[in-house]
């Protein structure tokens, strides 16, 4: 559980966050986003403890683990002292995170010597040895290629079943994807927080790709190969395609074309 009410926070005199007030008792990935310099690592900062607030009510319940976005280890520190210091510290083994962030070949290289995809794997080790409540990420797949990407992905979405993961990331795809909460921060203000659901709400693009032309049954315009309708909800889209299979019409594809979270980035 999180709770904060008319937070505020920041650095030295400077305050960065603004009456932040937001409550999280539900499991789930909370996908944190906003343009450079919005407020998301102090957020992040401030719910990880690493920032006090200073003004309003804070409180937080359950372990947490925190991945910060620059990794927080020592440069001359090899990877596999860094492994055995926090599987130390935190009383876990690290067999398992080894296999699923492929650190094999890495044990023995320093962490200045590391790509910041590589660096980026092992802080995630830290954050994967062990099981905590509340999970915080700041920009978890950066850097990542596309394999360790989805590989984060999915041990994130796996996480979420039974943890709370607050998520911060630029990829509004890999963000519709996996997000069932959005949290939008423009300016150090919390502007909106609500389901990825009720963001699609109003207006649900959806292309259709068909075998004939769909402009003498539906309305919409053609982009490319894709019939453009645009529908109140998402739950329209089973109404439409019952409709053109009425038709006899074959369908090839159905898609979202918009993304809902880029209006909220404008
Ligand atoms: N250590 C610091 N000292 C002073 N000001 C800082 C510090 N860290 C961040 N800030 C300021 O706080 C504001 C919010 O920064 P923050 O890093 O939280 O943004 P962000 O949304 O995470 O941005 P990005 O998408 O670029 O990572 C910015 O104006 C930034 O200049």
């Amino acid at each position: 559980m999180i709770l904060a009410q008319h937070v505020s926070t920041g650095y030295g005199d400077l305050e960065v966050i603004h009456d932040l007030t937001f409550e999280i008792k539900e499991k789930g990935i909370y996908v944190l986003l906003g343009k450079n310099g919005a407020g998301k690592t102090t957020i992040l900062r401030l719910l990880a403890g690493v920032l006090k607030p200073w003004k309003g009510l804070f409180r937080r319940e359950g372990s947490i683990a925190y991945l910060p976005h620059y990794i927080a280890l020592p440069p001359e520190m090899r990877v596999k002292e860094a492994l055995d210091f926090l599987s130390r510290i935190l009383n876990a083994n690290y067999s398992s995170v080894i296999e699923e962030l492929d650190l094999k070949d890495l044990l023995g290289k320093k962490i200045s010597d590391l790509s910041q995809g590589q660096k980026k794997r092992v802080s995630l080790s830290r954050v994967f040895m062990r099981e905590k409540d509340i999970y915080l990420l700041d920009e978890p797949t950066d850097n990542l290629d596309p394999v360790f990407a989805s590989k984060v992905r999915e041990k994130v979405v796996s996480l979420s079943k039974s943890k709370i993961v607050i998520y911060t990331s630029h990829n509004l795809y890999e963000a519709k994807e996996i997000g069932k909460y959005v949290m939008v921060m423009d300016n150090g203000r919390l502007i909106r927080f609500c389901t990825m659901d009720e963001l699609r709400t109003g207006e649900y693009v959806v292309g259709i790709r068909a075998s004939s032309d769909l402009s003498k049954i539906l309305e919409g315009h053609y982009e490319g190969d894709y019939f453009v309708v645009k529908l109140p909800d998402p739950s329209m889209v089973n109404e439409v395609i019952q409709k053109l299979l009425r038709e006899n019409i074959t369908i090839y594809e159905v898609k979202e074309m918009r993304n809902p979270l880029e209006e909220l980035l404008r």
